[in-house]
């Protein structure tokens, strides 16, 4: 006599939804025990089902399923088996997991960020270092490093120094405008805790993210790593100054640290792009040939 088909619980299983006429016993349907099932409803997602109980088991047993969001109501013996959908039932789980991640990334962004704002006001915990570290800010602004290149361009007298020069401006540039653009696509406004007294802004400046002077940070800093002979300690002294430039403003209360950590890692892929374009005589002569009219 075949041993009765148990469910997930251990329960046997009745003979109307729950019942079927496929092979008692047989492995893939349970017969080896209730957690066979389960295991069952994760393989499932690799292999389309073709008996209608197993798709029913599967249903049942799924997290979707009890939650009410999978359509399965009215699957007796006298309907169509309801579609194998088991691939659904992780896509309908990721979102929510990714959801929680995000949410929670978000909410120690936040607090991290609240944390190291020691300098945000003059009555922070650091407020006597806020003199410093808008000095820092001044460093890392657009308009000294795209003016500073634009004099140096205009006295350099080699064709070498120029093509580097001609390059840095083309990356200051891309900067200015990757950075504009993607304020403006994601809005995300500055903390709380900011005063907006910097040094000449952009209208998308009132957005934090990215951190314009982290981009500008990473991206000089691989520029001159890359283009210029330096001793180890200036080597050093370059990285160190893109980090504590970043890290300051956070401590300024300016941006979020993803705004910063973001920043980083676009100034570092923006370099690679003007790696990648470098203008030299031979791909762009008309800009050399102008720019040696001067
Ligand atoms: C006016 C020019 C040429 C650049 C604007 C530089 C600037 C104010 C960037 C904002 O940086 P954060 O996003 O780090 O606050």
């Amino acid at each position: 006599m075949p041993s009765p088909r148990r469910n997930v619980e251990g329960r046997p299983l009745g003979t109307s939804a729950s019942s079927s006429s496929s092979s008692p016993g047989s492995p893939a349907h349970g017969g080896g025990g209730g957690s066979r099932f389960e295991f069952q409803s994760l393989l499932s997602s690799r292999a389309p089902v073709a008996d209608p109980t197993c798709a029913r088991l599967r249903a049942s047993e799924s997290p979707v399923h009890r939650r009410g969001s999978f359509p399965l109501t009215g699957a007796g013996p006298s309907q169509a088996p309801p579609p194998p959908l088991p691939e659904e039932d992780r896509m309908d789980l990721n979102p929510s997991f990714l959801g929680i991640a995000l949410r929670s990334l978000l909410a120690i962004d936040l607090w991290l960020s609240k944390k190291l704002g020691v300098c945000a006001g003059e009555s922070s915990s650091w407020g006597s270092v806020r003199p410093l570290m808008k000095l820092l800010e001044i460093s890392g602004h657009g308009i000294p490093w795209l003016l500073g290149t634009l004099y140096c361009l205009s006295r350099s007298d080699s064709w070498a120094g120029r093509e580097v020069l001609m390059n840095l401006l083309f990356a200051l540039l891309l900067d200015v405008l990757l950075v504009a653009l993607l304020k403006g696509l994601v809005r995300r406004r500055r903390p709380a805790h900011n005063q907006m007294d910097m040094f000449v802004t952009l209208s998308v400046d009132k957005y934090s993210f990215p951190s314009g002077h982290a981009t500008r940070a990473a991206l000089v800093s691989r520029f001159i790593l890359n283009h210029l002979v330096l001793a180890i300690p200036l080597r050093v002294l370059v990285v160190l100054w893109a980090f504590i430039l970043g890290l300051s403003r956070v401590m300024l209360g300016r941006h979020n640290v993803t705004d910063v950590a973001f920043g980083f890692f676009q100034g570092y892929m923006q370099y690679s792009i003007v790696d990648y374009c470098w203008l030299s005589p031979h791909n762009a002569p008309v800009l050399f040939v102008l720019w040696n009219q001067q």
